[in-house]
């Protein structure tokens, strides 16, 4: 389980997230969302404990991020967190890499070769991967940020936009499938963010709209349905996310059917 405990974070003296809380119960699969700019990596980036909230706590199954040593050492050990930006190094293998999250993480050797040949597999890599990853393109390289994050083998997969950066349509089902199937058969809790409601739709237990920094809604993809009062999850995120955008388009139609009525 995750616990948000009223987590504010600011940069210089702007806050940007604003009594954030929130929980995630063990093998939900969550998706943080909100428009660019109102906090959704920085609040995935204090839940990955590379960036410390000015206020708040989050834990990781009771044990508070960046509290103790020994706490933080426990949380690193169980929690995977891929930015949206992963820096990867150019002069290894994919193979190389991979293996050594795998021992970085503490997974048997034996259990991480078997493990990296079904991520290569998996991916489409096989060809890629005794080559040095600075000849990777950019979906190969995001495809292997995102199989490091899965050879860890960690209850916690915490993943900045995992369908961004030049993902392929394999490569997107393949992610699809994957964290769903984590979630909904091993108990992996999940977090990710991304803008896209057919996807959120698919495999959100429950979603984390942000706007300007704060919770405007904590629900299951139903629950934001009814909150907003529409019967598409897309029109729905638009209603919660940018009020006005759709009082906009409402009042554009209602403009429209006046004008029209008139004109008969
Ligand atoms: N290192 C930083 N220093 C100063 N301001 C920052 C820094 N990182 C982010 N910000 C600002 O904080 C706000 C939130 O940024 P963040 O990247 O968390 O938003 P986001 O919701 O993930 O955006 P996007 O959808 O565009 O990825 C933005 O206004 C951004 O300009």
């Amino acid at each position: 389980m995750i616990r948000v405990d009223s987590v504010w974070h600011h940069y210089g003296i702007r806050p940007v997230l604003k009594d954030v809380s929130f929980t995630v119960e063990t093998g939900e699969l969550v998706v943080i969302l909100g428009p660019n700019g109102t906090g959704k990596s920085t609040l995935l980036g204090c839940l990955g404990g590379i960036l410390s909230p000015i206020r708040g706590s989050i834990a990781f199954h009771g044990v508070n991020r960046r509290e103790s040593v020994e706490g933080e050492r426990e949380i690193r050990k169980r929690v995977a967190y891929l930015p949206d930006d992963a820096w990867m190094p150019r002069d290894v293998t994919g193979r190389e890499y991979l293996i050594a999250i795998g021992r970085l993480y503490g997974v048997d050797d034996f259990r991480a070769f078997e493990h990296v040949n079904r991520l290569l597999a998996l991916f489409h890599l096989g060809t890629k991967q005794d080559a040095l990853i600075g000849g990777y393109s950019t979906g190969q390289r995001k495809k292997l940020a995102l199989a490091g994050t899965l050879i860890a083998e960690t209850p916690y997969l915490l993943l900045d936009e995992p369908f961004s950066g030049g993902l392929d349509p394999a490569g997107i089902q393949a992610v699809k499938k994957v964290l769903k199937k984590l979630a909904d058969d091993q108990g992996i809790t999940v977090v990710i963010t991304t803008p896209v409601p057919e996807i959120i739709e698919e495999l959100a237990d429950r979603v984390v709209v942000l706007r300007d920094g704060s919770v405007v809604a904590y629900e299951t993809p139903a629950g934001i349905k009814q909150l907003a009062g529409e019967s598409r999850l897309d029109d729905a995120l638009t209603r919660l996310m940018y009020p006005e955008t759709m009082d906009g388009i409402d009042q554009y139609m209602r403009d429209e059917h006046s004008e029209q009525g008139e004109s008969r």
